[in-house]
């Protein structure tokens, strides 16, 4: 399970939690300008907007996990197991695999505007990394800075694109169905409640919170859909970089999976590895990791982006803490 926002507040913040039982050894990695990009169905792309996020390095080919380009233009793919269905080659489509699928959108569109152009002509086509890197049931939360969003999600049906006026995804059912459950919930509120169970019976507000008495807390991706874009919606906004950035992983640890909560597997928990979020403004990229709160940061390299090799950044996980005596 995994959960991806897009926070607008004047610069927009853009990443996600990856939650998992295992950690893939990921890094935080800047694919620069000039970093040939091979496909295995389509021509090179040898220059393209320079591209950071945290990806899985192979073979020196950045498998990215979510990821947000120069222009400000973020990208994250997260589990959707069930209802991903990946095509066979289609002739009269650019066919992209799903591990091909970031770099190919975020190295050539500036805005979602532009990736929906881009999209109407793509097929996810199944064909994996390797046999030790199965193809893996995605879907995928496309941003701009301009809080734009949409997400895409590859089904029996085709490649389907939605507009997210919620700017939040999280995993199963399909998106259209997230959204119809989020109706459910209108009458959640940062306000204290009104009575109108019996309004001839006064029933008293006995506790400050009142109004999100029927939020949400489980960890399933119904649950986390709910609580995130509440806790975004109502997020306030701050002056200053440091309070947005503060704020925006106060809302992505909202539905943070604590260890020892989600049993995939007997005795095998899921948990919150990594947080992330780039300022798309500035292309500073900002992370924790669940032993270190601390939040880390890597900036875009502006004036050494036209060059040819990946950089990549060791996540930063210990703990810590800060003694005072
Ligand atoms: C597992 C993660 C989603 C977290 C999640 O939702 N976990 C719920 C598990 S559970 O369903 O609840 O049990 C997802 C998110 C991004 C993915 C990588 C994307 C690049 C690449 C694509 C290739 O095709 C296969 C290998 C590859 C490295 C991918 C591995 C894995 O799939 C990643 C890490």
């Amino acid at each position: 399970m995994c959960t991806s926002v897009i926070y607008t507040v004047g610069d927009a913040y853009f990443g996600r939690n990856l939650d998992l039982e295992v950690s893939f050894g990921q890094q935080v990695v800047i694919m620069p300008r000039d970093f040939a990009l091979h496909f295995r169905k389509l021509p090179t792309i040898a220059h393209h907007y320079a591209i950071t996020g945290m990806a899985l390095v192979q073979d020196n080919y950045p498998l990215y996990f979510d990821g947000a380009n120069e222009k400000g233009l973020g990208m994250a793919g997260l589990n959707f197991d069930g209802p991903a269905h990946y095509f066979p080659e289609q002739t009269d489509k650019q066919n992209v695999t799903p591990f091909e699928f970031v770099p190919y959108v975020l190295g050539q569109c500036a805005t979602v505007a532009e990736a929906k152009k881009l999209l109407k002509n793509v097929s996810l086509i199944n064909i994996n990394f390797s046999d030790k890197l199965a193809l893996s049931p995605l879907h995928w939360l496309i941003a701009d800075k301009s809080g734009a969003s949409i997400v895409v999600e590859s089904t029996t049906a085709g490649l389907n694109v939605y507009d997210n006026p919620v700017g939040v995804l999280t995993n199963n059912p399909e998106f259209p169905q997230q959204l119809q459950n989020l109706a459910n919930y209108q009458s959640v509120s940062p306000a204290n409640p009104e009575n109108t169970l019996a309004v001839n019976l006064s029933l008293p507000v006995y506790s400050r919170g009142l109004g999100s008495h029927f939020l949400p807390g489980g960890m399933d991706s119904e649950s986390r859909f709910v609580k995130v874009a509440f806790t975004k919606e109502n997020a306030p906004v701050g002056k200053t970089e440091d309070e947005n950035v503060i704020n925006y992983f106060h809302i992505l640890h909202s539905v943070e999976q604590q260890k020892g909560l989600d049993e995939v597997a007997p005795n095998t928990f899921e948990y919150t590895i990594y947080s992330d979020g780039m300022d798309l403004t500035t292309g500073t990229f900002y992370y924790t990791t669940y032993t270190n709160n601390q939040i880390n940061a890597v900036k875009m390299p502006k004036d050494h982006l036209d060059q040819d090799q990946l950089m990549t950044f060791d996540l930063q996980d210990k703990p810590t803490i800060n003694y005072q005596n």
